[in-house]
């Protein structure tokens, strides 16, 4: 079911800040801001030879990642991000399995176009774990 690791995220309580870390202190190349009203964040993207670092910042009101930068004030790493080929066959498979899809259980599309789910982290040895077709 899963393929490569499209991107490791990072919940960041100051996105700039963290976006001068990346590209200044550790000489990588950065994307600017991009922000996901859908999804309640902002998210800068790092891209490396071998996959991505999704650096995250909440965005209005409600965004899903506040609490988590309320228990970790200096950030910490958040999700990660495998590819599938077919997501909804991925969630059917995952549901029948027990797995928790987290909100309606409906493909959003994410921050690279392209349809993404959530499973639960306490199903999966506490990681957050995104789904992204490709
Ligand atoms: C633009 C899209 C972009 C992309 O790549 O395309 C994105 O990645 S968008 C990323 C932001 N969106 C999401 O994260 C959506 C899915 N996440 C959620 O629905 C919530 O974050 C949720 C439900 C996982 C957690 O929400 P919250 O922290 O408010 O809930 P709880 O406090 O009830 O937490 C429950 C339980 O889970 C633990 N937890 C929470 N977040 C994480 C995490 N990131 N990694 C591991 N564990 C996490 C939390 O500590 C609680 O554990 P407990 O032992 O019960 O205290
Ligand atoms: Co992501």
């Amino acid at each position: 079911m899963i393929g490569r690791l499209n991107h490791v995220a990072i919940a960041v309580p100051d996105l700039a800040a963290a976006t001068a870390t990346y590209r200044d202190t550790l000489g990588a190349k950065v994307s600017a801001p991009q922000d996901e009203p859908d999804h309640g964040v902002t998210v800068v993207f790092v891209e490396l030879p071998n996959t991505k670092i999704e650096l995250l910042h909440p965005l209005g009101e409600g965004s899903p990642i506040a609490a988590f930068l309320e228990r970790n004030p200096a950030g910490g790493i958040h999700h990660l991000c495998y590819e599938v080929a077919d997501i909804l066959a991925a969630r059917d498979q995952l549901e029948a399995e027990g797995a928790r899809v987290l909100g309606d259980g409906e493909p959003k599309i994410g921050a690279h176009g392209k349809p993404v789910l959530f499973l639960h982290p306490k199903d999966f040895l506490g990681s957050l774990i995104e789904l992204e077709q490709v």
